[in-house]
């Protein structure tokens, strides 16, 4: 074991994990996972020296930074909290860390509900939204619409490979909105029925382009090509400050255990070929802001070519400037 790997604390390593392996998912909620491993980390550090405890910080931010890389709102989140480690005894380290951990998750959940509001504000009643994937700034759109009295009606399309278009459905039935879940490749047939599309982000760039969960691009298009306005919901933290210098969003690329098995590989594959069956698995897609109506954030919405100008105000010109709420 190296010495970074003996700093960081076994609840960090165990967040770490359920956001590799997806147990933990979507980009506010590993965001909210990432400040709560670094508030516990500041707990249970036994470091006696305020190097040793800032050391030990950096690297529960690094475990927890090296599982999913498309997912801005995770380094956003611990630029967040790391910013706020101020203090010239280990107790006031501490204590600052815990409470800048404590005020970004609160900041992310008022975050979400002005946004929903904002989002809800688009929503008509009898309004038809189809969804994609499982986003809770999406969702939270629809919960304030019917708070708001609206009657809101569901196209929830499964999201292969990972179907977490079910937890999406879920929530929606636990609110008592009718919801017809479809499989992806029905999306196009379903869009005549859809007053919406509703998504929400894992990272939007600098030109307004939007990152988020694979046949969000495909989807997108349809839409644009059936006049179906496409609405993505996403906080500031979702805002990806390195694109502002020309930097891409890396698309984290998945195991093809998630498509084939190692018996449909053998199946499919010629076992006297010269070389083996390729099987990629991308979790995310690029949608170029002419396919995208509004972004919708806490601070209001935003046609995606004008969302530079909230990152500018957000982030400064510079990159190294860290996430501010
Ligand atoms: O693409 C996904 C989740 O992908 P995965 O399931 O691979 O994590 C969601 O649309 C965004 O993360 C936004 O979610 P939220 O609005 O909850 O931040």
């Amino acid at each position: 074991m190296t010495d970074r790997q003996h700093a960081v604390d076994s609840a960090v390593a165990s967040t770490a994990d359920d956001i590799a392996e997806m147990r933990t998912r979507g980009a506010a909620t590993i965001a909210d996972a990432a400040a709560g491993a670094l508030a516990t980390q500041a707990k249970r550090s036994e470091a006696t020296t305020e190097a040793a405890f800032r050391t030990e910080l950096r690297a529960a931010a690094k475990t927890l930074y090296e599982t999913r890389p498309t997912a801005v709102s995770l380094p956003n989140a611990l630029r967040y909290v790391l910013r706020g480690m101020e203090g010239a005894t280990v107790a006031e380290l501490r204590a600052s860390t815990i409470d800048q951990a404590e005020a970004f998750q609160r900041e992310l959940a008022q975050a979400q509900s002005k946004l929903g509001t904002v989002g809800s504000n688009r929503l008509r009643d009898g309004d038809v939204v189809m969804t994609h994937c499982h986003s809770t700034d999406a969702l939270s759109c629809v919960e304030a619409a019917l708070e708001d009295g609206k009657e809101i009606e569901a196209i929830v399309k499964e999201t292969r490979p990972r179907k977490q278009g079910h937890i999406t459905a879920r929530q929606l039935r636990e609110w008592g909105v009718p919801v017809t879940l479809v499989v992806d490749n029905a999306a196009r047939r379903y869009l005549d029925r859809a007053d919406h599309v509703l998504v929400g982000a894992d990272s939007i760039a600098a030109d307004g382009s939007v990152i988020n969960k694979i046949g969000t691009s495909g989807l997108a298009v349809n839409a644009r090509e059936r006049g179906v306005p496409v609405m993505v919901a996403a906080q500031t933290i979702k805002l990806h400050p390195d694109t502002m210098t020309g930097h891409t969003v890396e698309i984290e690329m998945r195991a093809e255990s998630e498509i084939v098995s190692d018996d449909e590989r053998a199946d499919i594959d010629d076992e006297y070929a010269d070389d083996d069956l390729v099987v990629e698995n991308p979790a995310f897609d690029v949608t170029p802001p002419r396919y995208v109506d509004a972004i919708v954030t806490e601070r209001g919405q935003y046609p995606p070519e004008s969302i530079v100008t909230l990152m500018r105000e957000l982030f400064g010109e510079t990159t190294s400037e860290p996430w501010e709420p």
